[in-house]
This record gives C-alpha cells, structure tokens and sequence, in this order.
C-alpha cells in the first residue's frame, strides 16, 4: 500500500493517476463500521478493476477546529497502515487537515480531492460530512459530482441497537473495558513500538518487563494490569501487561510506562519492535509497603492471567 501526504492545494495530476474507488472518512480506530465501509470500496474496485483508496486526514480536525493539541488516536498512523494493507487497500491519501482545508467550500473540496484524484465510486458512512462547517454530506454529494463518480452510503453499524463509534470505545478504554473495545473494533486494540532500557528492577525482583516505546498520539486504556499478548517477528506469546506509575518505586511521573512480563520467555529484546494486543482488565495499580507485597501481587497476577488465556477459545 502506497501512503501518499497531501496538503490543500497538491498538485497531483488526475490524468496520471489510476481509476479509483474511495472510501472516506477519519476512521479512527478502524472499527467495525469503519470496517464495513473500508471493504465495500475494496470489493467494488475489485469488481471494477480499479484502484483501491483510502482518504483520510491527520491531525483529528478538532486539533484545528477545537484548539485541541491534546488528541490520541485509537489508531496511530503506524496501526491505520498495517491494518489497511491486510484489508488489502492500494493507496491511503493522508489529506493534512489545517485551517486552509477546513475553510473550503464542499464544492472545492470534491472538485480537488475526489475529482481530482481520479475517484469514480466514494463509499462512506451515512453520516461523513466535508467541507467548509461540514456542509458537504452524503445527502447532497451527488449534486457536487459533477457527473464524474458515484457514491454508496453504508448505514449505521449498531451492536445491541447501539451505533458503533470511536466515542463509545474510547469511553470502554477509559475504563479498562478493553475487551468490549474489541468487541467493537472486530479486533483486538493495538499498542506497538520498540524495546526500550527500564529501571532494570524487573530481573530482580523475578519478573523482567521488557518496556515499550509507544507513540506519543496512540490512546491507551486507563493504567492497570492487563492480561496481553504480543508479537515478536512471527511468534505471539501471553503476557502479564503493566501500565502506569509503577507507584510502589515512583511518586510523580508524568509518562506512563508500558511494560509486558512474557510468560514463559527467557531472551533479550532491547531494540526489538514489538506488538502488544490487550485482551482483559485484571487489576489497578497499587502502592505496596514493600517488594515481598509486589512479587506476591505479581504471582496472583500470574495465575489469573494464566488461567484466563488457558480458557480463550
Ligand atoms: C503483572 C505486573 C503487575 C504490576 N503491578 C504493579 C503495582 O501494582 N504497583 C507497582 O508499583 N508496580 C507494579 N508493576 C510494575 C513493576 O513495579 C515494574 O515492572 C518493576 O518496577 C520493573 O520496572 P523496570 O522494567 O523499569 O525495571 C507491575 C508489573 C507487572 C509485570
Ligand atoms: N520473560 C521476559 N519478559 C520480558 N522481558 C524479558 C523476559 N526475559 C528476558 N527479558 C529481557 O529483560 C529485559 C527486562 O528486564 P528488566 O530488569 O525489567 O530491565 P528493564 O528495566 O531495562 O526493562 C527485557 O527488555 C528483555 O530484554
């Protein structure tokens, strides 16, 4: 998949580039309506022999709309790319979102990036919106087509008759949920990055923890413990998850720290990229008097953890 950056006005022409079916919208997370979406493009220029495509925008437009700097995504641009290649899309347009795009008439902005990337068939959601106060809308898209592509609209997505969104999963994250998260991303929730020195407290006290450097924009659960699993190259291993404070050795820290204790591994990893997939909320963090405390919070930990992914199906 090629990832190409456009800021408002590219200058990509539209007599060089392929025929293309797009999918539209922001996208993050990834989830099951997003999903929905995301194939019926795919499918359909398949069906048509075109390009496939994905449009999407960084920042989150309420970074410009809202003076929001502080946003983080369910899905950091590194996860949106892996998890578009294997949903087989052939291009992500990465439309840069600022106050020059966001003040564009809807007309303009299909006139330059629909029309002018070539896009004959735009599949989104019921309720995407573009243009200058998002004025643009699926109901009136037609009307700034110019004759020059179609457009299907997929409805609402719901489970229990509630709408999937990254609202209501970003609400589970905050409180630990990340198993109905994933229920709702049709997946599981993502963390990646590399290996990285820690306190080197971990070995001594019996539970080395390889610490993750995530990306700083990636949204993650609320701190606790956490049943996960990760990946390294081809092979995937259960873990005992810790993320926070580590407030039995700190008192003010400002970064979390990611941490996974692998379960029955034995090898170094330092500089190694790893992939972290968060199945179950087990516990908050604690302060504890002393390590004995900890080491014997941690061997409960274990065995729940243990048990829990010994009875996943
Ligand atoms: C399963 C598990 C549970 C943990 N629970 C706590 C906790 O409740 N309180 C705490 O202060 N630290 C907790 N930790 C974090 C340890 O303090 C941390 O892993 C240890 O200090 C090693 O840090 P290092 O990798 O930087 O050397 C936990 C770690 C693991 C793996
Ligand atoms: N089972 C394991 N789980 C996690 N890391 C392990 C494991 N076995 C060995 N290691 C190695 O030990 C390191 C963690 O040891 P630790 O004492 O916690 O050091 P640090 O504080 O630098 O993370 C990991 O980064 C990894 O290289």
């Amino acid at each position: 998949m090629k990832t190409i950056k456009l800021t408002y006005p590219h200058e990509l022409s539209r007599e060089q580039l392929p025929e293309t079916v797009a999918a539209i919208g922001f996208f993050d997370g990834i989830h099951r309506g997003h999903q929905t979406v995301i194939k019926q493009a795919v499918t359909e220029a398949k069906h048509h022999n075109m390009e496939s495509a994905v449009i999407t925008f960084y920042p989150h437009p309420s970074v410009v709309l809202k003076n929001n700097h502080q946003v983080k995504y369910i899905t950091p641009l590194r996860e949106k790319q892996e998890i578009l290649e294997e949903m087989e899309v052939d291009r992500l347009y990465l439309i840069t979102f600022d106050k020059e795009l966001s003040a564009l008439s809807p007309q303009d902005f299909i006139d330059h990036f629909i029309i002018g990337l070539h896009i004959k068939h735009v599949v989104a959601g019921f309720d995407f919106s573009y243009g200058h106060k998002g004025k643009g809308n699926m109901e009136v898209i037609g009307e700034h087509s110019r004759g020059e592509f179609s457009h299907s609209i997929v409805e609402k997505v719901s489970l229990h008759n509630e709408k999937i969104s990254s609202t209501k999963i970003r609400n589970l994250l905050e409180i630990g949920d990340v198993e109905q998260a994933n229920v709702l991303l049709g997946r599981q929730l993502t963390t990646s990055g590399i290996v990285i020195e820690g306190d080197k407290r971990g070995r001594k006290i019996g539970y080395p923890t390889a610490n993750i450097n995530y990306d700083e924009d990636a949204l993650l659960p609320k701190p606790g413990i956490y049943a996960v699993r990760v990946t390294i190259g081809d092979t995937t291993y259960d873990g005992l998850g810790s993320l926070g404070i580590n407030p039995t050795f700190t008192a003010d820290r400002k970064d979390l720290s990611l941490e996974v204790n692998i379960l029955d591994y034995h090898n170094h990893l330092y500089g190694e990229e790893l992939i972290l997939e968060w199945y179950k909320f087990v516990r908050d963090e604690e302060k504890f008097d002393n390590v004995e405390k900890l080491i014997e919070k941690i061997k409960e930990d274990e065995s729940i953890i243990r048990e829990y992914f010994s009875n996943l199906v």
